[in-house]
């Protein structure tokens, strides 16, 4: 396991110095991922929009909650901010600093991250359903196309 935190301190270091010009891009999308917003502003807003997206929604948020809370259960992960001041395998005080943010000041169970889990969730619905969207807008402007042009003999 030592390995494996390791390495996950090694692509957090790297993350923090070499795309700190990324950091309100990265920021930004991380928010809009958030499962806070899934539930107070995106489940509402789509219920209205579309009953079908917003079903699918809410329900997957909840499963992948859900999945989550069992697999943070089992896995019982420790989260790099603590696990680098508790482990003895960086010598004599040498330990590596993060950057913490409000949404990595977290006491639980760090493995699997329930935001890594709950944003794909979200950005999974939203995608899909704006591309479904897409997809149909373009079949129906198509078949409209088609009919003009035969309309009119060509
Ligand atoms: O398990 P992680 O990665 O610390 O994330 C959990 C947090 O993820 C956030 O997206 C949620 O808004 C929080 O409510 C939740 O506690």
């Amino acid at each position: 396991m030592d390995f494996l935190h390791r390495n996950g301190v090694l692509i957090i270091q790297h993350l923090q110095k070499d795309y700190r010009a990324y950091y309100n891009f990265l920021h930004f999308m991380s928010n809009i991922g958030d499962s806070r917003n899934m539930f107070f502003i995106y489940f509402p807003l789509w219920f209205q929009l579309n009953q079908t997206v917003g079903t699918k929604m809410i329900w997957v948020a909840v499963i992948g909650d859900w999945f989550n809370l069992i697999f943070k259960w089992i896995l019982f992960g420790h989260r790099p901010y603590w696990w680098v001041q508790e482990t003895q395998i960086y010598p004599n005080h040498s330990s590596p600093c993060f950057e913490q943010f409000p949404t990595t000041c977290e006491t639980g169970p760090g493995s699997p991250s329930g935001h890594a889990m709950g944003s794909s969730c979200v950005w999974y619905v939203m995608v899909t359903a704006a591309l479904s969207h897409t997809i149909c807008g373009m079949d129906k402007f198509s078949i409209t196309l088609h009919r003009h042009a035969g309309g009119r003999g060509l």
